[in-house]
């Protein structure tokens, strides 16, 4: 993997820009129309020569820097062979190939055979979720089809670097939180160049960005930093420049730090009333919001003082989502010795050189070896019969199945004869010792999952104590006067406390340590559930509230917050995310307890279905990618609808639904907020995006799978 320089000083088109793209990381280049973004691209894809300019893949370990432009030293190497590809608006496929080979093209002309370079292509086809289209011909593809095989092929050709021009600027509307997640998991690790006028596919793809503006570098840093805090004219005015405002709602101006809290609705509410529709935030702004604010306290979780010694038979035992913090290293080899893989006969090689079916070789039967006993050394002219597993004996070097052997079967007694009819190479059916992993061999690296393989691996390897990640702990807090615990009897107007149960286990199913509080709408007695230590010294990594967050009277979420934010103990944001259920949502962080510092505090609505499709949206990943929990993200597909479906285009909708006996997404109940029986009976989530009204029976849409 190479990273990429760039210098381009051009006085006809008046650019002049130095980029640098460090090995694996992408860099997106946002900018006005005319800034000169498409130059920069033309010019490192060697489509166009700048008057004055360099291009160098820059090596990574010890590899030299390969020039591919420079203008001072004539250098150019031609497009297809520069190790760069270029992924445009349009897919510009091979029309008259199948879309295999298109895929698959990249990897043959970089040598690969045609079966690898097919192994290649359908991975890259299922990563986009393109498998079905395999045997189609590239013409035959829809608008969104096409760019998602441009996708494939473009990393499937394994570049050096990844050129992205406005690669979702020609896609349908709908098809685009889709492709740009698709995009996003394919860039993980690549160098990466992405031009977009969209600022949602720069926090979404890319690591760091630059501003390019009237041709020059007007701003230049991390993604999260420069969104965050903008200082050039172009990023400020972004709202109104955000082309694809439709598909995330409208991009909020970003506020000078993660959560947001300048955004145009803070806690005091007070914008709400007249700007709550055009402040709406983005599911994927809000997304990446929560990360940012959760992220840093979820890394604290591998730090020595919080990683434990764990025994593996405790993990075995109680096999809950975990992570590694320190590599697992093999003490004893696997296998510890060379042993069979066949039932068969342990041969010396030599003694069958000259055997074939018109002249067997007979060798006499030495006494057999069960797996889990050593056997004497076989003596020329032998043959032991020897079982999986079981050692084999010094001086014999290859097994012979007992398929292959004559007569094909044991119960030879030691001392008859046996025959082979053909050679068998030395090595034949022979498990080296150590050629799993060998004493001194990091069996896992840190961060690994501890699951059922890994679990087995460990205990092989002769490992029975690890160091392993702390579990996320979680201070899960049910808000609302009406709410009663579980089996309470209830009064007039209440309800039983339905958010406690289904985030406290959503939190434990994806390893969380969990502790869960009720609190009335009372602010005080919300502050000090938080300000006062308890729990004996056990300080929560990240707080979950439910309720108390729209625009009641009664708000204690929001109303606690904005006191606790008044008092310099916390920064907050609440306001409307555009998505439904879970509209109305919160991101603060705050002092708790005695801790240092502060605590994350996500805050969720109280229905219980916006609820736990919030976690589903914003807190599962995150808290998944934490633990070692796997899979870390749910499958994810797209169907047939069975019926027909109206949804609010102004905001991404989140149906519950099922897939039926022919695979297509019929939908469980209605959207209604409240509905959680319902939800008890779905199968999938069903994604119905911003921008869509109404979709038909037969139309496609996104599922992803909860049960
Ligand atoms: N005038 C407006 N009213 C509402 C808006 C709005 O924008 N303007 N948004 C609606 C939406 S959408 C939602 S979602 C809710 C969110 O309200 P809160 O988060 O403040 O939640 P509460 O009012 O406390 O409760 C809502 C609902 O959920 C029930 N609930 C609360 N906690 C639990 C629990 N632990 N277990 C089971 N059920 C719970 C509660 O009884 C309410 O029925 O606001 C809308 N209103
Ligand atoms: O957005 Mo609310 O979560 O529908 O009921």
């Amino acid at each position: 993997m190479s990273g990429l320089h760039v210098t381009v000083d051009d006085g006809a088109r008046d650019v002049r820009v130095d980029v640098a793209v460090a090995p694996g990381r992408t860099l997106a280049v946002v900018g006005p129309n005319g800034a000169g973004k498409s130059t920069l691209l033309s010019v490192v894809a060697g489509l166009y020569v700048p008057t004055s300019g360099r291009v160098v893949l820059t090596g990574a370990r010890g590899e030299g820097d390969r020039v591919l432009t420079d203008t001072a030293a004539g250098t150019l190497v031609p497009p297809a062979r520069r190790g760069v590809v270029l992924l445009g608006q349009r897919p510009e496929l091979f029309e008259h190939l199948t879309v295999r080979a298109n895929v698959a093209f990249g990897p043959r002309a970089a040598g690969l055979r045609r079966a690898d370079a097919r192994d290649v292509a359908s991975r890259w086809l299922d990563a986009v979720g393109a498998q079905g289209l395999a045997r189609r011909r590239a013409q035959a593809l829809s608008g969104g089809q096409a760019q998602r095989v441009a996708i494939a092929r473009a990393f499937a050709a394994e570049p050096q670097v990844v050129l992205l021009d406005e690669p979702l600027a020609a896609v349908d509307v709908p098809s685009v939180p889709h492709l740009r997640e698709v995009l996003r998991r394919a860039l993980a690790g690549v160098t990466a160049l992405v031009v977009t006028h969209d600022v949602a596919d720069a926090l979404a793809l890319a690591d760091d960005v630059v501003v390019v503006d009237r041709g020059r570098v007007v701003e230049h840093g991390p993604a999260a930093e420069v969104l965050d805090a903008p200082r050039s004219a172009f990023l400020r005015q972004l709202p109104a420049a955000t082309g694809r405002a439709g598909i995330l709602g409208s991009v909020s101006t970003p506020g000078p730090d993660p959560i947001g809290h300048t955004d145009p609705t803070t806690h005091t509410g007070e914008r709400e009333a007249e700007g709550a529709e055009h402040a709406r935030r983005g599911v994927e702004e809000h997304a990446w919001r929560v990360a940012a604010a959760v992220r840093p306290a979820l890394a604290t979780l591998v730090a020595p003082h919080r990683a434990t010694e764990l025994a593996v038979a405790d993990a075995v035992v109680d096999p809950r989502p975990r992570s590694l913090a320190a590599a697992a290293v093999a003490t004893v080899a696997t296998p510890g010795f060379d042993n069979a893989q066949m039932d068969g006969y342990a041969v010396r090689a030599a003694d069958l050189a000259g055997a074939s079916a018109t002249a067997p070789v007979a060798l006499v039967v030495a006494d057999p070896i069960p797996a889990g006993r050593t056997g004497a050394p076989l003596a020329a002219g032998t043959a032991a019969p020897i079982m999986t597993g079981a050692p084999v004996p010094d001086g014999a070097d290859a097994v012979v199945r007992i398929e292959d052997a004559l007569p094909p079967r044991f119960g030879q007694d030691a001392g008859d004869r046996v025959s082979f009819s053909a050679p068998v190479d030395a090595g034949t059916f022979v498990r080296r010792a150590g050629s799993d992993a060998s004493a001194g061999d990091v069996v896992l690296a840190a961060g690994a999952p501890l699951g059922p393989a890994q679990l087995g691996a460990l205990v092989a390897s002769g490992i029975d104590r690890v160091r392993v990640a702390d579990a996320p702990r979680v201070l899960l807090v049910s808000t609302g006067s009406e709410v009663r615990g579980a089996g309470e009897a209830l009064g007039p107007g209440q309800v039983h406390d339905a958010n406690g149960a289904s985030l406290a286990a959503a939190l434990r199913v994806v390893g969380a340590d969990v502790r869960v509080r009720t609190v009335a709408d009372d602010v005080a007695a919300f502050r000090s559930l938080l300000t006062t230590p308890d729990d004996g010294g056990w300080t929560p990594d990240l707080v979950v509230t439910t309720g108390g967050v729209s625009a009641g009277a009664y708000e204690v979420v929001r109303l606690a917050l904005g006191a606790l934010a008044d008092d310099g103990l916390a920064d907050a944001w609440f306001g409307h995310v555009a998505m439904q259920p879970g509209g109305p949502q919160g991101l603060a962080t705050v002092a708790v307890g005695r801790g240092e510092g502060r605590v994350p505090l996500v805050a969720f609505p109280g229905n219980p279905v916006s609820a736990l499709v919030s976690f589903e949206l914003f807190l599962r990943p995150l808290l998944a990618d934490a633990t070692g929990l796997r899979p870390a993200r749910r499958g994810r597909g797209r169907a047939p609808l069975a019926e027909a479906v109206d949804s609010p285009p102004a905001v991404h909708q989140v149906r519950r639904g099922a897939l039926d006996d022919s695979g297509r997404v019929v939908l469980v109940g209605g959207p209604g907020s409240h509905l959680l029986a319902r939800y008890a009976e779905a199968t999938v989530l069903v994604h119905v995006p911003v921008g869509v009204a109404h979709l038909d029976a037969g139309d496609e849409i996104e599922y992803e799978e909860i049960g």
